[in-house]
C-alpha cells in the first residue's frame, strides 16, 4: 500500500527482502512463494526492486493503470501498458496477477486471461486498504464466471476471508488461493485457522475433480481426483 491508490501505507521492498529470507529458511514450501500485492499507482516502479527483494508473485491492480473502464461500445480493451507491464514481471522471472476492486467487473480481466498474459486474477472481497471488514458475498459470482472460462487460471480472494462459511463460498465459487489476514494473525489457533481453509479448498478441488476437474500437477496439486488431460485446476493454497 503507498498510500496513494488506497489511503493507508504497509510496507517496500525492505520488509518484502527480509519476509522472502525467512521463507526460504522455513517454508515447506519449496522455493517458496513470496507473494506481493501491490495497492501502488505506479506498479511499474516496483517490478526490480522486488523480483530482488525476492517477490515470485507481482500482483498489480487493473484500475492503478486505467484498466477498469470499458469503451462507450461495453468493450473491454487489453491496454498496452498494462500487458507491457505483464511482461516486465515474467521477464524478472515472476509469476503476473491482475487485482480487480469489487466493483470492477470481471469482464475486464478476461482480454488478459485469453491472451495468456497473466498467471492470477486477485479478486478483492473488501474495498481495499484495510483488514478486518465484511467480506462482501458480491464478489463470488466474478471468481465463478472467471473459473468457467479460465479453468486453468489461478484465482485468488483476499478479504473478510475465514474459516467456515467464507472460505467455503469462496472455493465453491473457484477461487483456489485464498489471503487471510484477521482470521489467523493474532489469534492463538492461527496454525487450525489456516490448516481449515486449506482443508476446505482442497475438499473442494477434491470434489471439482470427481466432477471433472482434476489438479493442476504441475502446480504441485493435492487434489485426489484423476487427473484428466486437458481439464485443469489450481493448486490448494492459503497465503497469510
Ligand atoms: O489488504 C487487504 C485489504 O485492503 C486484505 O489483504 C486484508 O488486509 C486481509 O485482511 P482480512 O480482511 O482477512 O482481515
Amino acid at each position: 500500500m503507498d498510500g496513494h491508490f488506497v489511503n493507508n501505507w504497509t510496507f517496500g521492498p525492505c520488509l518484502v527482502a527480509a519476509v522472502a529470507r525467512t521463507l526460504r529458511q522455513h517454508s515447506a514450501i519449496a522455493p517458496p512463494i513470496c507473494d506481493c500485492h501491490l495497492y501502488a499507482t505506479a506498479p511499474q516502479d516496483w517490478v526490480e526492486e522486488l523480483q530482488r527483494a525476492g517477490a515470485s508473485l507481482f500482483t498489480f491492480h487493473l484500475e492503478a493503470l486505467g484498466g477498469g473502464q470499458c469503451s462507450p461500445q461495453g468493450a473491454w480493451p487489453r491496454s498496452e501498458s498494462v500487458v507491457k507491464l505483464t511482461r516486465r514481471i515474467r521477464e524478472a522471472g515472476m509469476a503476473a496477477g491482475i487485482a480487480l476492486v469489487p466493483s470492477t467487473p470481471a469482464e475486464a480481466v478476461e482480454p488478459y486471461a485469453s491472451a495468456g498474459d497473466i498467471d492470477l486474477v486477485l479478486l478483492l472481497s473488501v474495498e481495499p486498504g484495510f483488514g478486518g471488514q465484511a467480506f462482501q458475498r458480491g464478489v463470488l459470482p466474478k471468481a465463478a464466471y472467471l473459473r468457467r472460462r479460465f479453468p486453468d487460471l489461478h484465482i485468488q480472494m483476499d478479504g473478510g476471508i475465514g474459516p467456515g462459511e467464507t472460505v467455503e463460498a469462496a472455493a465453491e465459487a473457484g477461487v483456489n488461493i485464498v489471503v487471510a489476514g484477521s482470521a489467523i494473525f493474532g489469534r492463538s489457533d492461527e496454525r487450525r485457522s489456516a490448516d481449515d481453509m486449506r482443508q476446505t479448498i482442497e475438499a473442494m478441488r477434491r470434489s471439482l475433480c470427481a466432477a471433472g476437474q482434476p489438479p493442476d500437477k504441475s502446480a504441485g496439486g493435492q487434489a485426489s481426483g484423476e487427473p484428466r488431460e486437458g481439464v485443469p485446476g489450481g493448486r490448494c493454497s492459503v497465503l497469510a
